[in-house]
């Protein structure tokens, strides 16, 4: 089942529903399906919203692998579910403490029903899905027609900005409103923010997408003040069913045009019109924002997009490599992926300038090759600094236990989960071979630690408790391995 292809989300939905009476009691199923609904459904996965974090934690963690079972059943091959939570109702225009929100007639005159579908999507047959093909209707600056949903590659970092970002782009304003997606810099945030206006105007023809740097609102504010064409400046931003602004930090120092945005969004938010943020920081640490622009903020949905694991820059790297029909060795992916891990772009300029570098030379990337680049690009990083035995050591503390433990051949539940993170951190921040990992927790086997892996790495995806587990104790032995360099 490719997304391009015919999917009715609701029956399949209803099917798993039927599966799943006979394996759940029925209290479960009342009290934690009846009011879970399907969003979406995109590479693979199936985007659940729970009603409430409480319930989605429940399910996440207590029937997890049940509903994976219930919906690959019922979709005929394997699926992987995420939930999420439905956005609360926004509140009233009328609990708006602010006077100077603009009036009615201020407002876009948007109006009609753009939000028709181009067709029923279980109605499509062969066309291409939604984000197989890039948006022409969007106004403003155009977007990226490389950045769409099926060019991004998921993975535990960016799941849940992903599914909120679907979710919004299958149904704008009616998901999450505003949707507001924070992270370090070349994660991914403008890619995910296009892909919802290229996805949004694929599905809904007639809707009006604008995507917007803070940067160039501020100039263009800047230019209709001093021309004296603000009224001309407010429809543009106001006439639209979908804005999407990105690098909403820089407005942070501007007091003018924060005012200025700030009924920009208001006049959007009242009439029901869908804003997608970035931002390289959550609305509670912009400092100099105001006040009432951060509860807005604050009223929809905020999500991170983490640096990626290993697994995801390798996913990342292939599919970059297919794409641009670059042919590079596995080994050398994996030396760009243990090497970069902070920033996508620098991992893609790494992966550019290797395949560059040997067409240059009129050879092929090999090992040695890039070695090179790399070196003369990157300059040894801190993670080469991280040893095992401080994996361990930090891993054991975290957990409450000694390190002989983590390495002894207990295999009480505790025990083994902590060891598993523990080789799963091992592959991901150290250069050693599994083997070498294996000897290390106390003589195992190499297909020990590789199964640790496979396991942690498909848990994470599923689990956001586990995923902000090995987040914490990977900043804590990075921190470690830099007091004690
Ligand atoms: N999950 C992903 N899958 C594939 N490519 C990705 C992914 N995340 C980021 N990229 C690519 O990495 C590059 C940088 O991403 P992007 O510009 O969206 O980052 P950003 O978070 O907006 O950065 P900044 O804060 O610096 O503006 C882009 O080429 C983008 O396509």
């Amino acid at each position: 089942m490719s997304d391009a292809a015919v999917i009715d989300l609701a029956d399949l939905w209803r099917r798993s529903l039927e599966h799943l009476q006979h394996e759940l009691t029925g209290a479960a199923q009342r009290t934690w399906l009846a009011e879970t609904e399907p969003v979406g459904f995109s590479h693979g996965t199936v985007y659940l919203a729970a009603p409430h974090p409480f319930a989605r934690e429940q399910l996440d963690l207590r029937y997890g692998d049940t509903l994976r079972s219930a919906l690959s059943h019922a979709a005929g091959e394997s699926v992987e579910v995420v939930i999420t939570v439905r956005a609360a109702p926004a509140p009233e225009a009328s609990q708006s403490p602010d006077a100077s929100a603009p009036s009615d007639a201020d407002r876009s005159p948007a109006d009609g029903p753009a939000l028709e579908p181009r067709a029923a999507r279980s109605e499509q047959g062969s066309e291409p899905g939604p984000e197989a093909f890039p948006s022409q209707q969007t106004a403003g600056p155009p977007l990226n027609d490389k950045y769409t949903f099926d060019r991004f590659v998921i993975g535990a970092s960016n799941r849940f900005a992903h599914a909120a970002a679907f979710a919004v782009a299958e149904a704008p304003a009616k998901a999450y409103n505003p949707l507001f997606v924070y992270g370090g810099a070349g994660l991914g945030k403008t890619h995910l923010l296009q892909a919802v206006g290229h996805y949004a105007v694929n599905l809904y023809p007639r809707l009006r997408v604008r995507y917007v740097t803070s940067e160039q609102f501020t100039n263009e504010f800047i230019d209709a003040i001093s021309n004296g064409r603000q009224v001309p400046f407010q429809r543009r931003y106001r006439d639209v069913e979908v804005l999407l602004i990105d690098d909403v930090q820089f407005l942070a120092t501007r007091e003018r045009t924060q005012e200025e945005f700030f009924h920009t969004f208001n006049a959007l938010h009242n009439a029901e019109k869908q804003i997608v943020i970035s931002s390289d920081r959550p609305p509670k640490q912009m400092g100099q924002l105001e006040e009432r622009l951060r509860t807005r903020f604050e009223w929809g949905l905020i999500t991170d997009i983490q640096p990626p694991d290993l697994e995801t820059r390798l996913a990342i790297l292939r599919k970059k490599s297919a794409q641009e029909h670059l042919h590079v060795p596995p080994e050398v992916l994996e030396l760009i992926a243990n090497r970069i891990s902070s920033n996508i772009r620098e991992l893609e300029g790494a992966l550019i300038r290797v395949t560059a570098f040997a067409s240059l030379q009129g050879t092929e990337p090999t090992l040695g090759l890039a070695q090179t680049v790399l070196k003369d690009l990157f300059p040894e990083t801190s993670t080469n600094e991280v040893s095992v035995s401080l994996i361990m050591s930090e891993t054991a503390r975290y957990f409450g236990m000694t390190v002989e433990e983590l390495c002894s051949s207990s295999r009480t539940r505790q025990l083994v989960n902590a060891r598993q993170v523990a080789m799963y951190l091992a592959r991901e921040l150290t250069d050693l071979s599994l083997p070498k990992i294996g000897d290390a927790f106390g003589g195992r086997d190499h297909s020990t630690v590789m199964h640790a892996n496979r396991k942690v790495a498909g848990l994470m995806k599923e689990r956001h408790a586990l995923y902000d587990q090995v987040q914490e104790l990977t900043s804590r032995i990075k921190t470690s391995a830099q007091s004690a360099g």
